[in-house]
């Protein structure tokens, strides 16, 4: 039986031991790309296409780098503000900076084709006077709303005509506590106002302006959004001008007297 178990090694088949590859052409790997390239008018079509990447990269200015200091990106490509001569806020969509259209498109209208994307925005403070309002123009041309209100001086009703939008959200919470947004935008209006308010828990207040601001500062730098913090008119002092323009100073004396 085990004279069954033969090895079959030897019968395996004969390999021509005289296979000899082609000579390599020594232009080959040079003349080759050239061949094909000159075939169907293949050169003639990568030549249209530099030339036209080079009209376009011409006529169209380079963005700016959408980063600072080398470190994270800032995420609101869309709106820039600026202060024109007038000294009034104005904001300018990205696609006018890209595209060269601030003069073109000064009636602020949107080019055919070039839909302006909503920005998401957070508000601290967005249930108050000041806030609702700001709140209501952002819904208004088009962005996306968080706000954030502990609801110490604010009302729900001074935002509820936005409930059922679904651009609009309503969050009580406090800022003296941390707070993970995914946001472009946000606007730091939390805060007791008038004396009455600020002064029933001083402690309170300073909390509130300082953990609450670092708190707010810390998700911008967080998630790289834009950050605005708001502030009183009470730091002009009593003021010789009103309303209080940019290039203003005040009228304080900074030691009380
Ligand atoms: O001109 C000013 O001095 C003030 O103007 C606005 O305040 P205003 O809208 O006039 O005041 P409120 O209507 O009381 O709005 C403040 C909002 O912040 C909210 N808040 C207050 C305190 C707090 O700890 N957290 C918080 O969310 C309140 O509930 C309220 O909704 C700004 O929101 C203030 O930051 C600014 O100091």
């Amino acid at each position: 039986m085990g004279s069954e178990l033969i090895f079959r090694g030897h019968e395996a088949q004969h390999v021509a031991d005289t296979y000899s590859p082609k000579p390599q052409k020594p232009w080959a790997s040079v003349t080759r790309p050239i061949g094909y390239l000159l075939r169907e008018q293949r050169l003639v079509f990568v030549l249209v296409g530099i030339a036209i990447a080079t009209v376009g990269f011409t006529l169209l200015p380079s963005s700016r780098s959408p980063y600072v200091n080398g470190n994270v990106p800032i995420s609101n490509e869309y709106v820039r503000y600026d202060f024109d001569s007038s000294t009034h806020l104005t904001h300018k969509p990205a696609y006018e900076r890209r595209f060269g259209l601030t003069n073109w498109n000064s009636g602020g209208k949107v080019p055919l084709g070039l839909k302006r994307k909503g920005l998401r925005i957070v508000v601290t403070g967005g249930a108050g006077f000041v806030g609702s309002h700001l709140v209501d123009r952002l819904i208004e041309r088009g962005d996306s709303v968080i706000v954030v209100d502990n609801f110490f001086t604010g009302r729900k009703e001074n935002v509820m005509h936005h409930f059922g939008n679904p651009r609009f959200e309503l969050i009580r919470h406090d800022v003296v506590e941390p707070l993970l947004l995914e946001v472009d935008q946000i606007y730091h209006l939390a805060c007791p106002a008038s004396p009455v308010h600020y002064k029933f828990n001083p402690v309170k207040t300073i909390k509130t302006n300082v953990v609450g601001t670092l708190n707010m500062l810390g998700l911008a730098k967080r998630i790289g959004a834009r950050f605005l913090l708001t502030s009183t008119s009470e730091v002009y002092g009593d003021p010789l001008q009103h309303p209080q323009v940019e290039t203003y100073w005040g009228n304080v004396n900074p030691i009380g007297e």
